[in-house]
Order: C-alpha cells, then structure tokens, then sequence
C-alpha cells in the first residue's frame, strides 16, 4: 500500500488534489475526511498540515508527501525532493516600513517576526546577521504596526499583503519555492513511487506542452523543424500531396503563438495546435 501525505487545507490543498485526480487518483469529496482510502490504486492519502508533512515523511510512516521546498527547509526534518510539481509558486522575502534596512546587514540586532523560524535563522547565519527571531504563527506582517518587530520576513506571492500592510520588500529573497513531491532522504525508491512519479510527470508535461501539427514544403523540412525541435525528436510523414510532409512535435504551451508565427513566415501551413490530455514520457 503506498501512503501520501496531501496538504488538507492552505493554498497548496487544492491544486495538490486536482494534480492527483489528473495522475489518476481518487481524491476525497469532503474537506473534513483526513484519511482517504483509494483501493483501485491500492494507494492511502493522508490529510495533514503542510508544514507538518516533512515531519510526517521523513519519519518514515509516510512513503511521500506534497509540501512546499520553503516548508521542507523550515522544518528541518530528514526529507527531500523527489519532484518539483510546478504550482505554489512563491518567494521569500524581507519586508519593513519604508526606510527600516536596505539589506539583511541593516538587520543585525533588529526583531524579524515570522512564521518560518528554520528558514530564516539559516540565511541570517549563512549572512553572518545576528539578529533577534519574534516566532508567529501567521498574520505576520501586522507585527510592524504592533511594535512586536521592526521587520518581518515571509511569503510573497502578489504582494498584496505586504502593500496593504504599508510595508515593503528589501534584500535579496531568502528563497524562491514551489510545491515539491517528498521522501525521506535517502529512502529507496519502491515501484509504487515510482509509479506515482511517472504520473504526476505525465501530468506536469501535459500542462507544460501542447502537440504542434503542420504541413510544410519537403524542402524546408529542415528548417521548420529547427523551430519546433521538441523534445526527442519530431514525427516527419509524407503528405498524400506529392513534395509536403506533416510535422507533429511537442511545444512548450506558452511558445505557442510565437512558433506559429515563425513557422508561419517559414511556409509552414494548416498549423494545428492541441492540448495532451496525459502522456508517459
Ligand atoms: N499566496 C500564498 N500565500 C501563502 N503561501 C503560499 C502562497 N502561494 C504559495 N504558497 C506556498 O504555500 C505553502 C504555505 O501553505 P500553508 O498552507 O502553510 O499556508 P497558507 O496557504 O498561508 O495557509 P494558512 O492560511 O493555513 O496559513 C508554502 O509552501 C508557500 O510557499
Ligand atoms: O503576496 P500575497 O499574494 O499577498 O500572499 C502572501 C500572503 O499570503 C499568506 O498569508 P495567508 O493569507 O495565508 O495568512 P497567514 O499569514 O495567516 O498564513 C502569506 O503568509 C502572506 O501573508
Ligand atoms: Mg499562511
């Protein structure tokens, strides 16, 4: 039986689950059930806190589990990246009032509020900063206001908070993350992970590209398919019509309209565009 660890609530929850329903797998229809059984897949989803679900896997109890690479490093268990899953996407970051330090070194002896104690003890180290932790929970950035801090340090995603809060970003980010599929580090790779990888794979390339078909003079085979290289190699077949060939390749989805237009000025014609439903590469 094969045992994840999925987000239960937070902005990874959603988009965790609906990346398991495309790979295939039954996701639970209440937000309150925290323990799911998928016996077609022979497969156990545990619903736990995301900052929680390192500890959980790096204990070993749990073979995998999706969390953030900002969590994972917070919580300093013995867990690592399996896979890089392409959503969640944040940075983190140092934000004060207007004039408070223009970088980390303004804030040697300075109270940084946040809720990622792990992440931001390292990098004031890893600095040579030494300044005082004020450990939230979240709702950080009202600490300014409030005299518990002078900065804070945390989550950016549009910087609305922050904006809101009348505080702004300064230093370089501490890190940039998104949501990572996780084991216990140096955990042997068993079929069914493997299994579960090939598939959240299959699904992270079939957002990522779309199939490209177009006609294209045999003369100039070469030339088009410079453009649209893909990513073994494109499918060259002869036309019914004698000196055409159609070409399909795999296309980084956000290229589209810019490929067509090249191939386009190339003499590529009956340029067709579809999305991968899913795919094993
Ligand atoms: N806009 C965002 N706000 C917060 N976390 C985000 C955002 N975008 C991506 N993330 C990522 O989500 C993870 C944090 O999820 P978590 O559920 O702990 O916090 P949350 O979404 O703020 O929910 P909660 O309201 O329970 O605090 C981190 O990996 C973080 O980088
Ligand atoms: O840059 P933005 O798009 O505004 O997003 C970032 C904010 O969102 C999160 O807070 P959340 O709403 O989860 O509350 P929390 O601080 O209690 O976790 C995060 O902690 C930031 O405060
Ligand atoms: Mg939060």
């Amino acid at each position: 039986m094969l045992r994840i660890a999925l987000p239960n609530k937070g902005s990874l929850a959603e988009p965790a689950s609906q990346m398991l329903t495309e790979a295939g797998y039954r996701q639970r229809t209440d937000s309150r059930e925290l323990v799911m059984l998928d016996a077609d897949n022979d497969t156990e989803f545990f619903f736990l806190r995301p900052r929680d679900i390192a500890v959980y896997v790096g204990s070993g109890r749990l073979d995998v589990g999706i969390t953030g690479e900002d969590l994972l490093l917070d919580s300093g268990a013995p867990a690592e990246t399996v896979l890089q899953l392409g959503f969640g996407e944040s940075t983190f970051r140092f934000a004060g009032l207007p004039d408070t330090a223009g970088s980390v070194h303004d804030l040697a002896g300075k109270r940084i509020a946040t809720a990622y104690p792990g992440v931001v003890s390292s990098y004031l180290a890893a600095q040579g900063v030494s300044a005082e932790l004020i450990r939230l929970d979240g709702a950080v950035e009202t600490a300014v206001r409030l005299e518990v801090a002078d900065a804070i340090a945390d989550v950016v995603s549009t910087g609305t908070t922050l904006r809101n809060a009348g505080l702004e970003i300064f230093g370089e980010p501490l890190l940039t993350s998104q949501a990572v599929l996780v084991r216990r580090a140096g955990a042997e790779p068993t079929p069914k992970v493997e299994q579960l990888v090939r598939r959240l794979q299959g699904v992270i390339i079939a957002r990522r590209y779309v199939l490209m078909d177009y006609d294209i003079p045999d003369e100039l085979v070469e030339k088009a398919v410079a453009i649209t290289p893909g990513i073994e190699s494109p499918t060259v077949a002869p036309l019914h019509e004698r000196g055409w060939s159609a070409v399909r390749s795999m296309v980084l989805r956000k290229q589209t309209n810019r490929i067509m237009d090249e191939l386009w000025d190339v003499g590529a014609r009956a340029i067709f565009v579809t999305d991968i439903h899913a795919c094993r590469l």
